[in-house]
């Protein structure tokens, strides 16, 4: 294995490389730097999630640089503004001992005018978020005609958040003889896309197998009901007393609400998403950094790329439909090199989606039970215990009060003492954990079954249209979370093929749960809108005959997807970690 002086990067690099602690090169890095030290040629790097991308491509380039040129010539290119931060300051690590070498960020949602003082006094690296590149383009602060290297770090999902008429733009005023870098973890649809339109005869280099996640992850899922999901996640919490995680949500709001009961329920957790301030994301990017925050709650966009030391857990609040996806959630954890924990909460009918990932990460998932009440516990008394233990008492300031302190305390045995000062810190654990229910759930076979096709070819289904659909954020799997989480919804009702399209959907549902499904259904909330569903009769979807939310007779108005709304007359519907603040 070369090492990072046979790879040929200067003394006062080198000398970075040492302070930061990087003893020997990542596999990508073995890779990358002798190629992009040597050769103008386009490259494509594919290589695990915390494998050290950052450094493959940062060292070379740094290594290039014309410090006696205060022209901006390279130009790393992120999807969001963290990513640019955290990639901007590894920059700065990596180029401490070089002089008069400058590296800068450049986002939206800052001051754009005091980024441009700064490249005004010149920065030869820039690294950006589309949005605001193209604006500083177009102002003409930018200048782009001496740039020898772009990197798109993160591309696909630029592509996924819109970019692509921005990427358009910017390289289109980048010189033809540049050379362009891809890096990504994942071999994408879209990564080839970029790599068609905007890169000439690239290099592939990867590393490990293609689309694998970090190798030191372990995988777990937790079958439970929809309605279920956020009490087997405190439980998870509560189980992992020193958790040190991030929490994966569909949407924003999502992540929002989430984020809102766990703070509620008095854990230490926070929200990262995109309609948060930029001053809001920095906050909590920086007490989560710190540690003085132990759960994040995040969507894949505002997390994508993020290289925080230590994750202990990523905890998927649903399974996500693509690989891709899974594999950027999980790569949160089990960074260089170091081990990591990826969890699932998944409902009853998602485990076909389990098998599928198993598939093509070529990993294994182990089914793990939500623990039982007793073990969580027990768990927290002796994480409690263990806390007391190793407390520091501070005799000198004690010493004044222990005598009085201790006399009040004559009658109890030392047992009860014991007791009753661990009951001050858990009653209310006791008291919530009391009537807890096991909320595992055994697996159901998934709506392509065989089971499913066989009862659609005997005819028992019926062929719903909803007004929802892909536009917002609804897939087959979440369509069937929600239902099944739908307080008015029994168990056992069996949905046939669903097909999700842009802003409606069909779904088949037995024929003798229709009334029921429709029932529930109209009138609630997905996601802010108002579901309307009706049976489709052939040839389309049917004009409704109701006017727009009014219900069907006996059905529940009004209710939202999830958090204590109430139905008519008054009943509060079962909510999200109900059960009583934990402490
Ligand atoms: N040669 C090395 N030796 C030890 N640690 C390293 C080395 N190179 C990088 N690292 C560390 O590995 C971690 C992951 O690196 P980086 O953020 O570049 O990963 P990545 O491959 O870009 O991941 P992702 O695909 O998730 O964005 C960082 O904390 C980084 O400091």
């Amino acid at each position: 294995m070369l090492t990072f002086e046979e790879l040929g990067l200067k003394p006062e690099i080198l000398k970075a490389i040492l302070e930061i602690g990087f003893e020997t090169p990542t596999a990508i890095q073995q890779k990358t730097i002798p190629h992009l030290l040597n050769s103008k040629q386009d490259l494509i790097a594919l290589a695990q999630t915390g494998s050290g991308k950052t450094a493959a491509f940062g060292l070379p380039v740094i290594n290039q640089i014309d410090s006696n040129s205060k022209k901006t010539q390279s130009l790393v290119l992120c999807p969001t503004r963290e990513l640019a931060i955290q990639i901007a300051n590894d920059f700065n690590a990596y180029t401490k001992f070089s002089n008069r070498l400058d590296v800068l960020p450049v986002y939206g949602g800052a001051s754009i005018e005091t980024q441009i003082k700064a490249l005004n006094r010149g920065a030869q690296i820039v690294v950006g978020t589309p949005g605001r590149v193209v604006d500083l383009i177009k102002r003409n602060k930018l200048k782009l005609e001496d740039i020898e290297w772009v990197v798109l770090d993160e591309a696909d999902e630029m592509l996924n958040m819109g970019f692509k008429d921005d990427l358009d733009f910017i390289l289109s005023h980048t010189p033809e003889s540049r050379q362009t870098l891809l890096f990504s973890a994942t071999m994408s649809k879209e990564v080839l896309r970029i790599s068609n339109n905007y890169m000439s005869n690239p290099e592939e280099i990867s590393s490990g197998k293609r689309n694998q996640g970090a190798d030191k992850v372990d995988h777990f899922y937790y079958i439970v009901k929809a309605k279920d999901k956020y009490l087997a996640l405190k439980r998870i919490a509560d189980i992992n007393p020193d958790i040190y995680g991030i929490i994966f949500c569909r949407t924003k709001r999502e992540t929002q609400e989430i984020s809102d009961q766990l703070v509620a329920d008095g854990y230490n957790a926070d929200c990262l998403h995109g309609d948060l301030s930029q001053a809001q994301r920095d906050a909590v990017m920086g007490r989560y950094r710190k540690k003085h925050l132990q759960m994040l709650v995040a969507t894949d966009v505002a997390a994508r790329g993020l290289d925080v030391n230590e994750i202990t857990h990523v905890i998927n609040y649903n399974i996500p439909d693509d690989l891709e996806t899974y594999t950027h959630r999980s790569g949160r954890t089990g960074r260089a090199g170091k081990a990591g924990i990826s969890m699932a909460i998944i409902g009853p009918r998602d485990v076909n989606k389990i098998k599928q990932l198993e598939k093509v990460l070529g990993k294994s998932f182990t089914k793990a039970d939500v623990p039982a009440a007793e073990a969580v516990i027990e768990k927290q008394l002796m994480s409690f215990v263990d806390k007391v233990k190793s407390t520091e008492v501070d005799e000198k300031q004690m010493e004044p009060f222990i005598e009085n302190i201790a006399a009040q305390f004559e009658d109890l045995s030392r047992e009860d003492l014991i007791k009753k000062f661990v009951s001050v810190e858990f009653n209310k654990v006791l008291e919530y954990y009391k009537n807890s229910n096991d909320l595992n759930q055994a697996a159901k076979p998934g709506r392509d079954s065989e089971k499913g096709d066989r009862r659609r070819k005997e005819g028992n289904f019926n062929k719903l249209f909803l007004n929802i659909g892909q536009k917002d954020n609804l897939n087959a799997g979440t369509l069937l979370g929600w239902i099944n989480g739908l307080q008015s919804v029994p168990n056992g009702i069996e949905f046939g093929k669903i097909d999700v399209q842009r802003s409606f959907t069909f779904m088949e549902v037995e024929s003798q749960h229709e009334q029921t499904i429709l029932d529930a259904l109209n009138g609630s909330e997905f996601d802010g809108r108002k579901v309307a569903a009706e049976p489709k009769t052939g040839g389309g979807p049917r004009k409704s005959n109701r006017p727009e939310g009014k219900r069907h007779s006996g059905g529940g108005s009004g209710f939202k997807k999830r958090g204590g709304d109430r139905k008519p007359g008054g009943r509060a519907r079962v909510k999200a970690g109900s059960g009583g603040r934990r402490r």
